[in-house]
């Protein structure tokens, strides 16, 4: 199937999103889709797929116009669009979820279960995904909740299928799988969409890229004439240097100390520390137990022993109250449910996170108030109509940014950021770390917890490194390189 878009405006309200953008997407090709956050790209493949209506321009599907009133008449002539966003029903099981509206009934016209488990566990299996179909979503990790959304759409017979950041919550091994199944996929002549920020990933696995910048058609090329750097200059309209900030290091003395910190299940004998201006990153595998260790720290996870210091003096965090108020920040992996009040606006989020900076004597000040959040929109580069966009509307990178400056202006001894820039564009990562390298040569201690290798290695003084639940090696990062930090992510030994 091929598709054209052409001259595709659309506006919310008055807020034009897409001006004249389109696209042409060919016979079983895997065609990337980039731009910076909030350029345009989930918008436009929305309107393919019927989700939004679009204000003017022409969309031919097999050169024949269509207009797609809802996603359910998209997926009926095999557009599917794997959202960025999960579209699962966490109260429901694996294969529930798989079958949502598409459940299988006997001659009886009741749902036939067994058929269904057996279909779904088919899927699995050939998706290689180790889920027990049976299991409730809510308990999966992030990414096996992305790999049922995944599989989900691999049950219907899709002619088109388009990936909003598909690898952004996957491990390493659940990335190569999706990489196969996509390449058995367009062998057998299906069409790819495929939005990411991951640079690499675009280069190893498409053909074509088109780019878009500021709700506009730039250019479609082949990957293979081109390189990362017309990618970047394409995208943003400048090159933007050096991938990593370099930092002047200026350790001082250690703010945060955790001794034997154990859960029931999750984590053993977790020791380390973090000195004022380091940065230390915490790899490992999905799963690993990186984010709960972290949870445990910010008072989100009971534990059932070990010590918390900071300053030197031991401090009990009952709760997430105890640790903001011993000057933890936490920037979570899930934004969307933990990071963000997605129907408040901007300055709400930055507001509510920061009231004893933006009231005089218990009283919110306006102007003070106006001020924090015009230097947060401005100094994080939010891409926004106004202050007072909801959180919600905001593209993925850019409630990302919200978040940050959110926790930046509480001006904490200690940052902890997990995965800060998943889904965030190579512009906005580049800005992120520069925020992180200032905050360092400010004193307050950040821990870096991120599944990309290269990130950890080129923002980390040290690097530590947790295997099921254990940490399994600090090391310096300018010791380390990807092979070793692999070695003891899988348990293994490095000399
Ligand atoms: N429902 C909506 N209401 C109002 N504005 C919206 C809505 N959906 C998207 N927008 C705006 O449209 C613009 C484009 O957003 P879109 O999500 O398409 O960007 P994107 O290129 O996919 O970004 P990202 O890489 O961050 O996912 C953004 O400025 C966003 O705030």
């Amino acid at each position: 199937m091929h598709i054209e878009m052409k001259g595709i405006n659309k506006a919310f309200t008055s807020n034009q999103v897409l001006k004249n953008a389109g696209f042409f997407l060919k016979d079983g090709e895997v065609h990337a889709l980039m731009g910076e956050n909030g350029a345009g790209k989930s918008t436009l493949m929305k309107i393919l797929t019927g989700v939004y209506q679009y204000d003017s321009g022409t969309i031919l599907v097999d050169g024949k116009e269509v207009r797609y009133k809802n996603p359910q008449e998209a997926e009926k002539a095999g557009i599917v669009f794997i959202y960025q966003e999960l579209n699962v029903l966490f109260d429901l099981t694996v294969e529930e979820n798989l079958f949502m509206g598409k459940e299988i009934a006997n001659k009886f016209g009741v749902c036939d279960r067994k058929a269904m488990r057996k279909k779904a566990q088919e899927i699995m299996d050939k998706m290689g995904v180790h889920i027990p179909v049976g299991a409730v979503m809510s308990e999966l990790s992030v990414g096996q909740q992305q790999m049922v959304e995944i599989c989900k759409a691999l049950m219907v017979d899709a002619k088109v299928l388009i990936m909003d950041e598909p690898t952004a919550a996957l491990t390493q091994s659940e990335t190569e799988v999706l990489f196969e199944v996509m390449k058995s996929l367009k062998a057998k002549g299906v069409s790819i969409v495929y939005i990411s920020h991951r640079m690499e990933e675009i280069f190893a696995l498409c053909d074509r890229i088109t780019i878009l910048r500021d709700g506009e058609y730039i250019d479609t090329r082949y990957i293979k004439d081109i390189t990362m750097d017309d990618v970047v200059q394409m995208m943003i309209g400048r090159t933007i240097g050096e991938r990593f900030p370099q930092r002047h290091l200026t350790i001082g003395g250690e703010v945060l100390r955790v001794e034997n910190l154990s859960h029931k299940s999750l984590f053993h004998g977790v020791n380390f520390s973090v000195h004022a201006g380091e940065v230390l990153g915490v790899s490992g595998l999905m799963g690993a137990g990186r984010t709960e260790i972290m949870q445990a720290i910010f008072g989100n996870l009971p534990v059932m022993e070990g010590k918390i210091f900071i300053d030197g003096a031991e401090v009990k965090i009952h709760n997430t109250r105890d640790a903001i108020h011993a000057g933890i920040g936490f920037i979570t992996e899930d934004r969307k449910t933990e990071g963000l009040l997605l129907d408040k606006s901007i300055a709400q989020n930055i507001e509510l996170a920061n009231l004893d900076r933006v009231s005089n004597r218990g009283v919110i000040s306006n102007a003070k108030r106006n001020t924090l959040v015009k230097q947060g929109i401005e100094e994080f580069r939010i891409r926004c109509f106004n202050a007072d966009q909801e959180c919600g509307s905001l593209s993925g990178g850019n409630q990302q940014k919200v978040v940050i400056a959110k926790w930046v202006y509480k001006q904490p001894k200690i940052l902890i950021l997990d995965e800060p820039t998943r889904g965030v564009d190579i512009g906005a990562k580049k800005e992120i770390y520069n925020i992180i390298n200032q905050l360092a040569a400010q004193g307050v201690a950040i821990i870096l917890v991120s599944s990309e290798l290269p990130e950890v290695l080129g923002m980390s003084d040290r690097i530590m490194v947790v295997c099921e639940g254990r940490v399994t090696g600090i090391v310096n990062a300018a010791e380390a390189d990807q092979a070793k930090i692999m070695t003891l992510a899988t348990g293994g030994n490095i000399a």
